[in-house]
């Protein structure tokens, strides 16, 4: 059964794609208009394109989620709900923002064909407050021949610490992001991204992070980051 922290988790999450808030302060744009597109497809998922390692992790952390100890993280294409189109109004940025192409806004790591970007699925823990991201890449994030573009890798960092701010804090941000690239990563294979949330303070949520080879054997990236938590109702009045 789920404990109340890993609920209110997924209920983070939940809202975060529906456009009710994360947090627990209902906000002015707290509304989910009729004509808003939410994208169905959970990526989530396995798909024809993951390898069979691949699908043998899923199924090794799916195994770890029947006793609740471990959720399964759901993850969408778009969201496109009235909330995150009012998003650039939240942090002061609306007029920057072009109202024509924020309506094909996609998620960037959801961006690619099947199979040639980014593939992957991540687990919460509640009670150790860490995410473990199971990561396949596809060959169209090559850097330097034969290995993964380092952006890739910071991409899929990025998106697991952040998450794993989110599930804790609500709306974040990324402050800072440090990266120690250790041994270069293979193109197309399947590694582990293991975050951790190390602290919290006021606003400010430490996360740090490893991308090790599936056997463990192989330490191939080490980071830290800083989130900080935007105030968005203050911001909004
Ligand atoms: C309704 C919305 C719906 C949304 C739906 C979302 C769905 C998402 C789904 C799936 C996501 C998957 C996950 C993806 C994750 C990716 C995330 C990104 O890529 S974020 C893009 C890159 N980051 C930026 O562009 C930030 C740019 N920076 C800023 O906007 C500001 O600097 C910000 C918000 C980070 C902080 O600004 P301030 O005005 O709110 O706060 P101040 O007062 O400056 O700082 C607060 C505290 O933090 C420290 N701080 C700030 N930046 C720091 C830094 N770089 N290093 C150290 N400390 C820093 C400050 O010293 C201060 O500390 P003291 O409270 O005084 O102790």
């Amino acid at each position: 059964m789920l404990g109340r922290c890993a609920a209110r988790a997924l209920g983070a999450l939940r809202g975060l794609r529906e456009g009710a808030p994360p947090a627990r302060s209902p906000g002015p744009s707290r509304r989910l208009l009729s004509s808003e597109k939410v994208s169905d497809e959970n990526h989530s998922l396995p798909k024809p394109c993951w390898s069979k390692d691949m699908r043998l992790l899923f199924d090794q952390f799916m195994k770890k989620c029947e006793d609740g100890s471990w959720i399964h993280l759901p993850s969408y294409e778009y969201i496109a709900t009235q909330r995150s189109q009012d998003f650039p109004t939240f942090i002061h940025a609306s007029e920057l923002i072009n109202k024509e192409k924020l309506s094909q806004g996609r998620l960037f790591t959801k961006s690619f064909e099947d199979g040639l970007g980014f593939e992957y699925v991540m687990f919460y823990n509640d009670a150790e407050k860490r995410i473990v991201c199971v990561f396949q890449g596809g060959p169209h994030l090559q850097g330097m021949p034969g290995f993964f573009h380092g952006g890739a890798i910071a991409t899929m960092i990025d998106a697991t610490v952040g998450m794993n701010a989110i599930v804790s804090g609500g709306i974040v941000m990324t402050a800072n992001l440090n990266i120690d690239f250790k041994r270069p990563i293979p193109l197309c294979s399947i590694v582990l991204i293991n975050s951790q949330l190390d602290k919290i303070e006021g606003r400010k949520l430490f996360v740090s992070c490893n991308v090790q080879s599936v056997d463990k054997k192989i330490l191939y990236t080490e980071a830290t980051s800083l989130f900080v938590k935007l105030d968005l109702e203050k911001k909004f009045d």
